[in-house]
C-alpha cells in the first residue's frame, strides 16, 4: 500500500506540447498517475498474471485496490521500442473517447524502459472472441455494435483531433471488450500523428534497399504496402477488414492456407 502514497499526480495537460486537441474544445486527459518502478511491482504483485502479449510488448493484471482492476503493457526493454512507448504513451495522453482503451497512468524511466496502465477490458481482444473455439459464438447485435463505435472511435482520431490522428494497425486483436461487448480501440504504437500522417516515412527513399513496413497481414493497406504513405485511408482499410471478420466470422488470414479474407 506504501507505493500508493509515492505516486506522483499531476496534470499532464500542463507538461505536454503540441498536444492534438478536440474540435470540440480542448480534450486532454486532466490527470493520469505517474508511477515508480516500486509501484508497478506492487500493482502487478510482482508481475504474477499475464493476461496478453504483441510483438512489442507484455500485459499484466494490476489491481487499483482490492476491486479495481487495471491492465499493465510492459513495454519490452530496448532505445527503440522506448519509442514507441513514448509514441503511444503521448497519443494516450491526448485522447479521451468512449470507444478507446483510457490510460490511467505510466511508468517512465525516460532511457529505455516504459509502462502503461489501461483500464482493464474483461472481455478479451475481439480476435479472440470471434475466432477462439473455447468463447460463445457473438450475438449478431453485438457484432453490429462493435462495428459502430469502433468507427467513431476513428472517426474521433481522424476528424476530431487536432493534429488528426492515423491509428496504423486497425485489426480485429487490436480492439478489447468491456464486461457488456462495447468496443474499445487499443495499441497506438504505428500512430502516425498530424503531418507524419500524410507524408512517405524517410525510411522509403530510391536508394534504400529495405524498407521498414508496420502492419498486419491481412489488415493492411495494399496502396501503403506499395507506396509506404500513411493515410486515414489504412484506418479505413483495415476496418473494412475488421467488418469482413465480424460479417463471415473468418480470420482475416488463414492460419489454414495463408488466404487473405479479402480476397474469399
Ligand atoms: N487494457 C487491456 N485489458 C485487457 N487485455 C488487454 C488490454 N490491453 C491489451 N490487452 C491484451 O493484450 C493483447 C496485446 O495488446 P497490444 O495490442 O496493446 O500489444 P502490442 O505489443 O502493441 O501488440 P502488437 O503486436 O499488435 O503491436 C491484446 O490483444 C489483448 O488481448
Amino acid at each position: 500500500m506504501a507505493c500508493f502514497l509515492n505516486c506522483v499526480r499531476f496534470d499532464v495537460t500542463k507538461t505536454i506540447t503540441d498536444k492534438p486537441t478536440s474540435k470540440e474544445g480542448s480534450v486532454a486527459v486532466s490527470s493520469v498517475t505517474r508511477y515508480s518502478w516500486d509501484d508497478v511491482e506492487a500493482l502487478t504483485s510482482n508481475f504474477s498474471r499475464l493476461i496478453g502479449s504483441g510483438g512489442y510488448s507484455s500485459i499484466y493484471m494490476a489491481r487499483l485496490s482490492s476491486s479495481a482492476k487495471a491492465a499493465l503493457k510492459v513495454h519490452v526493454s530496448s532505445h527503440r521500442l522506448y519509442k514507441i512507448f513514448r509514441l503511444e504513451l503521448d497519443i494516450l495522453l491526448r485522447l479521451q473517447h468512449p470507444n478507446i482503451v483510457k490510460l490511467l497512468g505510466y511508468f517512465d524511466d525516460s532511457e529505455e524502459n516504459g509502462a502503461l496502465l489501461l483500464e482493464y477490458l474483461p472481455q478479451g481482444n475481439l480476435q479472440e472472441n470471434l475466432h477462439s473455439n473455447s468463447k460463445q459464438v457473438l450475438p449478431w447485435r453485438n457484432r453490429v455494435a462493435i462495428a459502430f463505435q469502433l468507427v467513431q472511435a476513428i472517426e474521433h482520431i481522424h476528424e476530431k483531433c487536432i493534429p488528426q490522428i492515423v491509428h496504423g494497425d486497425i485489426k480485429s486483436s487490436n480492439v478489447l471488450l468491456d464486461k457488456n461487448f462495447n468496443s474499445k480501440l487499443c495499441d497506438f504504437g504505428s500512430a502516425k500523428v498530424g503531418f507524419s500522417s500524410m507524408v512517405q516515412p524517410s525510411a522509403i527513399s530510391p536508394r534504400s534497399r529495405h524498407v521498414t513496413m508496420v502492419g498486419s497481414p491481412g489488415y493492411t493497406d495494399p496502396h501503403y504496402l506499395r507506396t509506404g504513405v500513411a493515410s486515414k485511408k489504412m484506418d479505413m482499410y483495415g476496418f473494412g477488414v475488421v467488418v469482413l471478420e465480424l460479417i463471415s466470422g473468418k480470420e482475416a488470414l488463414s492460419a489454414g492456407n495463408g488466404e487473405m479474407l479479402v480476397h474469399v
